[in-house]
């Protein structure tokens, strides 16, 4: 076999195999390992890296940009335009077709580049909370960005960090692995190193094999990377996992409504054609006139109207150090009325400090103290806060004691126990929940005295009982410290954590924050209700609570959650806000119920035990500081563990929603009713109403002046509640306001017709500039719920709507008017315009007002 110190090339260490993918069999590997202990260099990870490819599930394309932008090309109307175009130079009718690409392509190029922009902003700010791996490179530790890593690596596992790449184990310490994403299987498994396994194995089918897409649930471990990207063995599966949650409700009212325009869509083009056929208008100007109404129809803008109103929502919540990982989910983050999170870290500080330890005598104890510290110095798994609380005091003596093994933490269980040896006996020393050390007690000590407990008579430990729930009601939080001797054994299981003797208790204080209790009032205010759900106890969870000013008329357990039906619990959830000892399953059933209540959930938490809630909330958050596991299942990172963040996140969240909901009111009332009437003059009228080429740069013009909607101000009063998509008030708009503006269409065909008595081409550029008049200026009226003359819209849009309304006017004045079609005005028009437009504007905002009452009731 030989040594793979050089980087592998395609023809002499790897095997094409029969899927084309190219492998790296592990037999080269472990060759590779056993020359070099000081993992990649620099150079030659480079190298591998451009020989694989980045630690990416799907590698995107070298031309991914560009069938982006073709992809706009592939609308079916967007086609015929473009088919007519043809047509139209092949019949010597070049103007039109050149009016008509330019029309296609400048609407295409800026809905590209806004598109495009957007998404850069957020894969930016993505890449500032991916998840790093700990890697040995040149012969040093070091965190690097997993997309990086490449077969050969060797990394450093802990609990709480997801797996970056399929590996092997070279070392391991009670590692238990939770792999249910990929087999199933509900339960963390242990995985070993395995140095005798034939080094040809499959990966699957080895103990020491670590995939992608698993995560450590505790213990720790390092492992060599054997596969990366889309060469590992669950790639799809994982790629799949990373994949964005499940449609919104949001984004599913979107896609409907897409369906209901094309509908409506369909039938105005049959229509049109129709009329057209009976009426003997010539067919090809018909079909070129039915296609540029349903262009106009279409809000081809919408889905970048939308990419980019909440791509600048993202944009103001990373000034808030809010960061967010999709932008679907900045809607879900506005709506949220319920918010529901774990205690430490959010309410309290999370800086959490060792106040003492006592002995059950209550006066402080070196023994506890020392214990206590064996025991957070010893365990691999996760170190909670507590344990870093207990790390961070002046160490005590511990040379003569050394590590045999240790029984990991879970949070079913709530304690951790390590073995140590001292001279020749083994201590099993445990530490976790009171309430569950105490359950496995068979004694305690007092005064250096071993008192024994009669449990066959059901005898407690009263004096500990007492001592802890009076520390508890103090607000501190307690870990009871117990032991047992055993006799020294190279392996110790769950079985032996029993019969242990109680020593005393380690005490902990996490101060509450400063602002939490002002930011409560303030989210209740806007509608957002707080729940606490923390494993830790009911005394500490109240005390805590109190503080700052949380209230909640019982608290529910998580024993009492057990035998509950999940009817009970949707009721229960909906009043209790307090739960305490629940476990990372109970977080979930409780998310689960409250949503099962149609409230739009919120989660926040940092632990590996909140990744189940932070998945099943709609909205999950979490800390830059948090657990990779926990880090990953938010879509939502917070850069500083404060509630204030969190507010002014959901606030920039409704905005953003309040602003693509403007797009498409916009939409359905204003352009909706012009395309109609539209249609309806078609009837009447011996020629067009307007021509194709027209309706396009009417319709482009119009969108020109939305797309600075993103940046508008929403009203404080819509800020004020949690919004969810409303289809009734969309209708409303539709069925309500739309035919308002076909009243002044209508009034303007009149007008040419009977006043001017308008040719073509004058009747043409009159209905051009009122319908683009009207049809933009109304969203001075639209974009709020109340007076328009008391919201303010932003400057951007206000001088893109006030610009396009000016070439609207302008354009049958200069030389492009002959082309385009159009005439200039006589200044009689310009005064009935005027009025048109105020009366119109004004009768939009009386129906609006009694919409919106309406809507109130
Ligand atoms: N390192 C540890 N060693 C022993 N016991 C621990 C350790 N970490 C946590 N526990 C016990 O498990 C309980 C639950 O853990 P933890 O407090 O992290 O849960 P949580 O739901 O995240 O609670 P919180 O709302 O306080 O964040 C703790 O109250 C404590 O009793
Ligand atoms: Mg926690």
């Amino acid at each position: 076999m030989k040594s793979l110190l050089q980087a592998p090339t395609t023809d002499e260490t790897n095997e094409q195999s029969s899927d084309g993918l190219l492998r790296l069999s592990i037999p080269q590997i472990f060759v590779r390992l056993e020359t070099d202990k000081d993992g990649l260099s620099s150079k030659e990870a480079a190298e591998r890296l451009r020989l694989y490819g980045p630690n990416e599930p799907v590698v995107a394309g070298k031309n991914a940009l560009a069938i982006q932008f073709l992809r706009l090309f592939l609308n079916p109307l967007v086609l015929i335009l473009l088919c007519a175009s043809v047509i139209s130079i092949v019949l010597g009718d070049r103007i039109d077709a050149i009016i008509i690409i330019v029309i296609v392509l400048l609407s295409n190029i800026l809905n590209f580049t806004q598109t495009f922009r957007s998404q850069r902003i957020v894969e930016n700010l993505r890449a500032e909370v991916a998840p790093t791996a700990t890697v040995l490179r040149d012969g040093r530790w070091q965190e690097i960005r997993r997309h990086v890593l490449v077969p050969g690596d060797i990394i450093q596992l802990h609990a709480g960090d997801l797996v970056p790449a399929d590996a092997r184990l070279i070392e391991a310490k009670d590692l238990h692995v939770q792999q249910a994403a990929l087999t199933g299987e509900s339960l963390p498994v242990e995985k070993q190193v395995d140095g005798d396994a034939a080094p040809t194995a499959n990966l699957v089918e080895i103990p020491g094999g670590i995939f992608l897409g698993t995560s450590i649930v505790s213990g720790s471990g390092q492992a060599i990377i054997v596969a990366t990207g889309p060469r590992t063995t669950f790639g799809d599966i994982a790629a799949h996992l990373v994949q964005r949650p499940p449609e919104t409700e949001f984004e599913r009212g979107i896609r409907r409504f897409g369906f209901l325009i094309m509908q409506t869509v369909f039938f105005l083009v049959i229509f049109i054609v129709l009329v057209g056929f009976i009426g003997k208008h010539p067919p090809f100007e018909t079909l070129l006139f039915a296609i540029a109404l349903a262009v106009g129809l279409t809000p081809e803008f919408l889905p970048m109207i939308t990419t980019v109103t909440l791509g600048q929502g993202a944009m103001r919540m990373a000034k808030h150090k809010v960061i967010v990982k999709h932008l679907e989910a900045i809607q879900n983050f506005g709506s949220i009325d319920v918010l529901c999170s774990d205690k430490t870290g959010t309410i309290t500080s999370g800086q959490t400090h060792l106040e003492s330890a006592l002995g059950l005598d209550q006066q402080p104890s070196p023994q506890v103290f020392l214990l206590g510290y064996l025991n957070s110095s010893c365990e691999t798994g996760f170190k909670s806060p507590l344990d870093e609380a207990i790390l961070s005091e002046p160490a005590p003596d511990i040379q003569a004691y050394h590590k045999l093994d240790e029984i990991p933490f879970d949070f079913e269980r709530r304690c951790l126990s390590v073995v140590v040896q001292h001279a020749d006996q083994a201590l099993l020393i445990t530490k976790g929940a009171p309430e569950s050390v105490l359950e496995l007690c068979a004694a305690y000590e007092l005064n250096g005295e071993q008192i024994v407990l009669d449990r066959s008579s059901g005898q407690e430990c009263d004096i500990a009982i007492n001592m802890y729930r009076h520390l508890s009601e103090q607000g501190y939080r307690t870990l009871a410290v117990a032991y047992r001797a055993l006799p020294v054994r190279s392996q110790y299981t769950l079985a032996d954590e029993q019969q242990l003797t109680l020593l005393g208790f380690l005490i902990f204080a996490d101060p509450v924050k400063d602002d939490v209790a002002q930011v409560l009032l303030d989210l209740k205010r806007d509608g957002v209700q707080v729940k606490i759900l923390s494993g830790d106890n009911e005394l500490v969870t109240q005390h805590v609570c109190e503080q700052v000013g949380l209230e909640s008329p019982r608290i529910v357990l998580g024993q009492e959650l057990e035998h509950m039906t999940d009817p009970a619990l949707a009721h229960v959830a909906e009043e209790v806000n307090i739960f305490a000892r629940v476990s990372p399953a109970q977080k979930n059933r409780i998310i689960y119920a409250l949503k099962l209540n149609k409230h739009v959930v919120g989660y926040m938490g940092d632990g590996i035990n909140d990744a189940p809630s932070l998945h099943t909330a709609d909205v999950g958050i979490s800390v830059a500081s948090a657990v990779d596991i926990a880090r990953d299942a938010a879509s939502i990172i917070l850069l500083e563990q404060s509630l204030q963040v969190l507010h002014q996140g959901i606030l920039e969240g409704r905005k953003a929603f309040g602003n693509v909901i403007k797009y498409l009111l916009m939409g359905t009332s204003s352009n909706f009713g012009n395309m109609f009437s539209m249609a309806g003059a078609y009837v009447f009228l011996p020629f067009l109403p307007m021509l194709a080429t027209q309706i396009l740069l009417n319709n482009f013009l119009y969108d020109c002046a939305q797309i600075t909607i993103p940046t508008d101000n929403v009203d404080d009063s819509y800020v004020k509640k949690p919004q969810h998509w409303d289809i009734g008030l969309i209708r409303n708009f539709m069925i309500f306001i739309g035919p308002i503006s076909s009243i002044f269409d209508f009034l303007t065909f009149f007008l040419m017709l009977q006043v001017f008595h308008a040719s073509a081409v004058l009747f043409h550029t009159g209905w051009f500039v009122e319908s683009l008049a009207t049809q933009t200026l109304v969203l001075f009226v639209i974009r709020t719920a109340g007076n328009p003359f008391r919201s303010r819209p932003s400057i951007p849009l206000l001088t893109t709507t006030i610009l396009i309304v000016l070439i609207g006017l302008v354009l049958p004045f200069t030389p492009l008017a002959g082309p385009l079609g159009f005439t200039p005005l006589p200044p009689l028009y310009f005064f009935f315009l005027w009025v048109m437009v105020a009366i119109y504007l004004f009768m939009v905002q009386l129906v609006k007002v009694q919409l919106m009452k309406r809507l109130a009731h």
